[in-house]
């Protein structure tokens, strides 16, 4: 028996071995340490199937490494959990690089033209500086136009006019409002449609925004819907038949706003992308193309953020009290307006002073893209390259043509850095004078990213989110339709094109005008107090 047994397990060996030798590349011990699979070869591929990005925070929660490698058959993953390695890779970014992803996203995603995805590839290491090549050129131009500033306020402006539009008209002035939101909407899908159109109205201007008609809102969510599906750049029609059909409709429509003569009410940062893809010979067929990309950036995060935002702000009584108190100190200062008073009363909110006077609004903003972020900051190793925590601490070799992820999650839930309570919500934890007791490197909180693929959309983004939840506070009362009113954490959808996650089941919820408030009419504005622009 031992006699037939010990051939047998000789070749189960050998080709185990020679198996091991074609699918795992050679680890050095001068990389971060090796995580071996459960099942040899594949384990870390299926967690990644089953788990998506959470896959990343199970790993570190098991290992407790500041960064680990994940083998994988031809291939090695480095994730960073450590704020420190994670600001050595973002000061290396032109060689820890998120170009390469872009490329990708161009080719399958927006299945740009063979010259718009060679322009893209150009300079990976940005050699040639920020006005080199067209990626780093573009994103210039992004971040250029969304700083704080002139046309960042008349974005905001644009978005204020639109989401306020909306909302008086589902909500209703005075009486029940166009839609019935007392018997019930869902809470994610209902912000998901005026987000939509405040973020493009913006961003495109409102009279000629291709999102103005609803053929085209849809398609852009069905692309998103299919997102995963379509990148696998496999038989689009067949795998993701309504995603490429949404993506056919879509860059039809871009193309006529271009045709049309959109690119005149469009932003600025609209212009200035126009601009530098003129400069690098992008055709008008692949500028469309890009701006599903464009869309894809603005939207899938902020619409989901701005959900979460108002169900943490209306699911703590003592929180929501603070904020309306907050609020309405700014709006009122000679305090809240009687009942009688005649129903045409107009109240003028200017947004952006509201959020200068109130900390907290921002603080629990932060706060909530910090619990409900996602992001993975994934990244291509485009050279060998040596990192290390600080100057003192253990240094790390990545090899060249690995992937690295900068999963937000683990960070975000790590204690070393936030303290005891980093697991806990605190709507308080961003305020200046928190911010004192305890140093949280920048590099901890990764909702926007870093290094630079930081999000250029940041301010935007915590703009949009803060105006909407301080209208919504002022104005209406949130509660769910089930459980008796209470709310419920939902479970979390995990998705690959979006750093904020969806609940895997929305929430029907009932909005309401607050009832003490119901004779005012409001204007919402986003003005600079010196008026400068
Ligand atoms: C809550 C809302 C948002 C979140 C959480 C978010 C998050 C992110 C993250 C995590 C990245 C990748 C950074 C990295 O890998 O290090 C990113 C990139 C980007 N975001 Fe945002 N974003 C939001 C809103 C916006 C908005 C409103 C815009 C406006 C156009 C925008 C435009 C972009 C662009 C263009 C990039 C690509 C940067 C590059 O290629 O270098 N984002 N964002």
């Amino acid at each position: 028996m031992t006699s037939l047994l010990l051939p047998i397990v000789g070749v189960v060996a050998a080709v185990f071995y020679l198996l091991s030798c074609f699918l795992t590349l050679p680890h050095d011990p001068k990389e971060p340490p090796l995580i071996r699979p459960q099942i040899p070869f594949i384990g870390h591929i299926i967690g990644l199937l089953r788990h998506g990005t959470k896959y990343y925070s199970n790993m570190a929660e098991a290992c407790k490494q500041p960064i680990f490698t994940l083998g994988v058959p031809r291939g090695r993953m480095y994730i960073v959990t450590s704020p420190g390695l994670i600001a050595a890779c973002d000061r290396r970014s032109k060689i820890v690089s998120f170009a390469p992803y872009v490329v990708e996203f161009g080719k399958r995603i927006l299945a740009g033209s063979e010259h718009s995805v060679a322009l893209l590839s150009e300079d990976l290491l940005e050699e040639n500086g920020p006005h080199g090549s067209l990626r780093p050129e573009t994103m210039a131009a992004m971040h250029r136009s969304l700083v704080p500033g002139e046309h960042l306020d008349g974005m905001m402006r644009e978005t204020l006019k639109s989401s306020t539009a909306f909302l008086e008209s589902a909500t209703g002035g005075g009486g029940g409002g166009r839609e019935d939101l007392s018997s019930g909407v869902p809470l994610f899908q209902w912000v998901r449609r005026f987000m939509t159109m405040a973020g493009t109205d913006a961003v495109y201007g409102a009279e000629k925004n291709p999102f103005r008609d609803d053929e085209v809102r849809d398609s852009f969510w069905a692309v998103d819907k299919d997102f995963a599906l379509l990148g696998l750049s496999v038989w689009p029609d067949m795998l993701a038949p309504e995603g490429s059909r949404g993506r056919r409709r879509f860059f039809r429509a871009f193309r006529e706003y271009y045709a049309t003569g959109g690119l005149e009410t469009a932003s600025y940062v609209i212009q200035a992308r126009h601009e530098a893809n003129k400069k690098y010979g992008v055709s008008d067929d692949d500028i469309a193309r890009f701006d599903l990309g464009v869309c894809t950036a603005l939207l899938v995060n902020t619409a989901p953020a701005v959900g979460w935002t108002l169900c943490h702000a209306f699911s703590d009584r003592a929180l929501l009290n603070e904020l309306r108190q907050g609020i309405e100190a700014v709006v009122f200062p000679r305090g809240k307006p009687e009942t009688d008073t005649p129903p045409d009363t107009t109240v003028t909110v200017n947004i952006m002073k509201v959020s200068e006077t109130v900390p907290l609004l921002e603080s629990f903003v932060r706060e909530v893209l910090r619990v409900q972020s996602n992001s993975a900051s994934a990244r291509f190793v485009l050279k060998d390259t040596v990192i290390s925590d600080g100057a003192t601490g253990p240094t790390y070799l990545l090899k060249k043509d690995s992937f690295l992820g900068m999963p937000s999650a683990p960070v975000h839930g790590d204690e070393a850095v936030w303290g005891p309570t980093a697991n806990t919500f605190d709507p308080t934890r961003f305020l200046p004078e928190r911010q004192k007791e305890r140093k949280i490197p920048a590099s901890a909180w990764r909702t926007f990213g870093g290094g630079n693929a930081l999000c250029p959309g940041r301010h935007l983004a915590l703009r949009e989110i803060m105006s909407i939840l301080v209208i919504m506070v002022l104005r209406c009362d949130i509660e769910p339709c089930e459980e008796k009113g209470r709310w419920k954490t939902p479970e979390k959808r995990y998705h690959i094109s979006t750093s904020i996650l969806t609940p895997v089941k929305d929430i029907q919820v009932r909005i309401r005008r607050r009832e003490e408030l119901r004779h005012v009419s409001w204007d919402f504005v986003w003005a600079p107090e010196n008026g400068e622009s």
